[in-house]
């Protein structure tokens, strides 16, 4: 799925409007019982709650006064609450202004003494500005997005909360609505995926409006959402006449004195990602854990008991994963050294094997093109800098991943891939109990046996990235978030797999 900017969304809104002959009170209309669908599902009339509309003097505003008009239909109990600007309101604003019933109880907001009570229970819409915000909210509005944010009530962003820029940084003093649910039209916006945001935008949802798929289609983006689709269309079948030898053949180099874990964890999701075959380098104090817990595993050990400290012979394998549990021992720098100078088979690049090329200038200009690393933000500042916000974050990204011609899984809870050709994919799996130890260790294990089947890096970065986040998303629909264990998602790996084979394309769902 593509992310188009704020002012690209607009061009497809009229593009769709024209292109289906419909004005744009038609289209709003269209939107707007989108909204209600999901709106009516989430929060019933039933529960009487009191509904208070907030309406800037835009579409946004527009979008509410038409939702108030078709709540109030479905028995909800509005309220609407104008904004009185100095300039002039929206021709659809005005248009639904005038559709708005007679019963429907409003009122203009022109000071702080005008804010209603908003009571705990209440449902609050921010429909005061949305794509359209073109600069920091200023003076008497901020207090009412103030006055929102200190309310106990359940903050419903339309589009957008009010304040936030869909896709250019907000500066650290900006007052913006904290929404816990934002429903936004056709696609998510890039402020959305976004970490520093979470807090505004809440749980966030997008519903279709019918926007123009040609428009979409020729749009140039640089930023994609990561949709069950695209996983479901680059996971191949595995041939019949198959054999071991097809799926290719891994190698994982992992493991020190205390970190065994990781390296079994590893190399668990790397034979439950379908590789043909698997062998795993590791000090010799891992021979008889990795023998016994992973016995499909071949294993080979390194003379030292501890750490690792002799590049194996490494002709043979179809993709090299290096990183999990390896700690930073100088002999192991050494290792890490003479891999990255002398491989030809692709690397999956983790953990302590990115702190060591981090420390050293040289290590970081002989990563070979095309390999796949795969940091959590501490480790890729340490490779690419400090980021100033989010946005600095991914120019840093694209600028490390131009520069040493590499795919970078920057591990989070839209997991962001960046390419060579400055792309951006954004994972749409995952949840919060997978920030618990391991979950890296099985994302390298999975992306390598990947990589080993002859997926392309990127391929192998976004099934890689899809099907890790969907196991974790399975464990938590068995167990909850708190109770998930790497190794869980490990057992769960082969459902993730199943549900993305069974991917209905034409139906659009599993
Ligand atoms: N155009 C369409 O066909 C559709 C638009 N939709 C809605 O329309 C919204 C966009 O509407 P608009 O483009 O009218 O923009 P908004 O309603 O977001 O903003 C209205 C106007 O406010 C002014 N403004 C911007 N920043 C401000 C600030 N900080 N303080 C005070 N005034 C400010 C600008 O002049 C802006 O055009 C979307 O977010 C969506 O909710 C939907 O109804 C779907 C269809
Ligand atoms: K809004």
């Amino acid at each position: 799925m593509k992310i188009l900017t704020a002012a690209q969304t607009r061009l497809a809104d009229a593009y769709t409007a024209e292109q289906e002959n419909i004005t744009s009170l038609e289209l709003m209309e269209r939107a707007v019982k989108a909204f209600l669908a999901w709106f009516e599902d989430k929060f019933t009339s039933k529960t009487g709650r009191p509904v208070l509309i907030f309406c800037g003097p835009g579409n946004n505003g527009g979008d509410g006064l038409a939702i108030a008009r078709l709540l109030h239909q479905h028995n909800y109990n509005v309220q609407v609450f104008i904004l009185s600007t100095n300039g002039s309101y929206a021709p659809d604003f005005k248009a639904n202004l005038n559709r708005l019933p007679e019963e429907i109880v409003r009122k203009h907001l022109q000071q702080a003494s005008d804010f209603p009570e908003i009571p705990a229970n209440a449902l609050v819409l921010d429909t005061l500005f949305g794509t359209g915000l073109n600069r920091p909210l200023s003076g008497f509005i901020t207090d009412l997005v103030q006055y929102i944010n200190q309310s106990l009530a359940t903050v419903i962003a339309v589009d957008m909360p009010t304040g936030l820029f869909a896709d250019a940084p907000n500066a650290p003093e900006d007052i913006i609505i904290e929404a816990d649910f934002t429903l936004s039209f056709e696609l998510p916006k890039l402020a959305f995926l976004l970490p520093s945001k979470a807090l505004y935008v809440g749980e966030w949802t997008v519903v279709p409006i019918g926007l123009s798929v040609k428009f979409i289609s020729q749009a140039p983006s640089s930023y994609f959402y990561i949709s069950p689709d695209v996983a479901a269309a680059i996971l191949k079948p595995r041939p019949k006449y198959g054999h071991k030898g097809s799926f290719g053949h891994a190698l994982l180099i992992s493991g020190s004195y205390g970190k065994m874990g990781a390296t079994v964890l590893s190399s668990r999701a790397c034979l439950r990602s379908g590789v043909g075959l698997l062998t795993v380098y590791c000090p010799s104090a891992g021979y008889f854990i990795l023998q016994t817990a992973v016995p499909e595993a071949m294993t080979v050990t390194d003379p030292k008991e501890q750490y690792t400290s002799q590049l194996p012979d490494i002709s043979t394998y179809n993709a090299i994963g290096i990183g999990p549990g390896l700690g930073k021992a100088s002999a192991t720098h050494q290792l890490v050294k003479q891999l990255l100078e002398t491989t030809k088979a692709p690397l999956v690049i983790d953990a302590d094997a990115l702190n060591i090329i981090s420390e050293d200038e040289n290590l970081k200009k002989s990563i070979p093109p095309d390999s796949i690393l795969t940091p959590h933000p501490k480790e890729f500042e340490r490779l690419a800098g400090i980021a100033q916000n989010d946005y600095h974050r991914l120019e840093l990204l694209k600028e490390f991943c131009q520069e040493h011609s590499c795919y970078v899984v920057l591990k989070g809870a839209h997991t962001c891939i960046g390419t060579p050709v400055g792309t951006f994919y954004f994972n749409s799996t995952g949840n919060p109990g997978m920030a618990t130890g391991g979950t890296g260790d099985v994302l390298t294990g999975i992306i390598t046996a990947l990589v080993a089947q002859h997926y392309s890096p990127l391929e192998s970065c976004i099934v890689g990235v899809y099907l890790h986040g969907l196991a974790g998303d399975l464990v938590k629909a068995e167990i909850g978030e708190q109770a998930l264990l790497a190794s869980d998602m490990v057992s769960y790996l082969g459902k993730a797999f199943l549900e993305v084979q069974s991917y209905d394309h034409k139906k659009k769902k599993f």
